[in-house]
């Protein structure tokens, strides 16, 4: 794993986002792997940026987003599509029909697992997958015990990562129990990866995943068997590592 120390979550976010233009400009019909939660709000408003000062096009650019919400519909606020449009696809030349983010409100949710997955396939895979990480290890939504083989499939969230994402809803109560997730082995078959991690609530997760075993218990340990990963981590986060 490359890890890249910068000072704070501004020079992580600038970074993060110099790294994706500068593959997005390499390969204009890039396969790009996105992330949701706070952590990459800041990379995409620096790409927003980017986009209107120095033109980098997203018009050839598919898109496959980590995870949703089950029982949010894409006007929800808080879904991960609401998410997506608001903080990045509206303010860039993508085209919206190449942006796919799995539908948390259809009936059969398993077929929607199983289209996405082989949707992600017949587009010859993900160049570049873009991950945060809960504190408890989680990459998308796959909580510890997740299966190392896992496709895209549906999750029961922890009762911590309902709690973390209690402050975009309100109260716990109303973060959905469930979520579709690419599963550890999707996100395993991009080429590769670039996971951020910033703030001191995440100094545990950094350090468990720098020095702790890799096992199922903990997710994200399963990157350090990936051959290219690259991880963009602040001060905060680092601690005494
Ligand atoms: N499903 C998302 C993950 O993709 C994200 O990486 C993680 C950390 O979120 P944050 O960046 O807000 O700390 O939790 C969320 O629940």
């Amino acid at each position: 794993m490359n890890i890249i120390e910068v000072k704070d979550y501004q020079e992580m976010s600038k970074k993060a986002a110099e790294f994706v233009r500068d593959n997005v400009r390499r390969n204009p019909n890039i396969n790009l792997g996105l992330a949701t939660g706070g952590t990459p709000v800041g990379m995409y408003k620096q790409l927003i940026e980017d986009h209107q000062k120095n033109h980098t096009s997203y018009k050839n650019v598919t898109t496959f987003n980590l995870d949703e919400y089950i029982g949010l519909s894409e006007y929800n606020h808080n879904s991960y599509r609401y998410f997506m449009n608001d903080n990045l696809f509206d303010h860039i030349d993508i085209q919206m029909s190449k942006t796919n983010v799995p539908h948390g409100n259809v009936k059969d949710l398993k077929k929607e697992c199983s289209d996405f997955e082989h949707l992600i396939k017949e587009h010859g895979g993900i160049d570049l997958q873009i991950l945060g990480i809960g504190s408890n290890g989680h990459i998308g939504f796959n909580e510890p015990g997740t299966s190392f083989e896992s496709r895209t499939h549906i999750i029961d969230l922890t009762h911590s990562t309902r709690e973390a994402n209690a402050r975009f809803f309100g109260n716990r109560a109303e973060v959905p129990a469930q979520a579709i997730t690419m599963g550890i082995s999707t996100i395993m078959k991009s080429k590769a990866i670039l996971l951020l991690i910033s703030g001191t609530n995440k100094r545990e997760a950094f350090f468990q995943l720098v020095h702790g075993e890799i096992s199922e218990t903990f997710p994200a340990s399963v990157l350090r068997k990936h051959s290219c990963v690259t991880i963009i981590v602040d001060e905060a986060a680092r601690g005494n590592v």
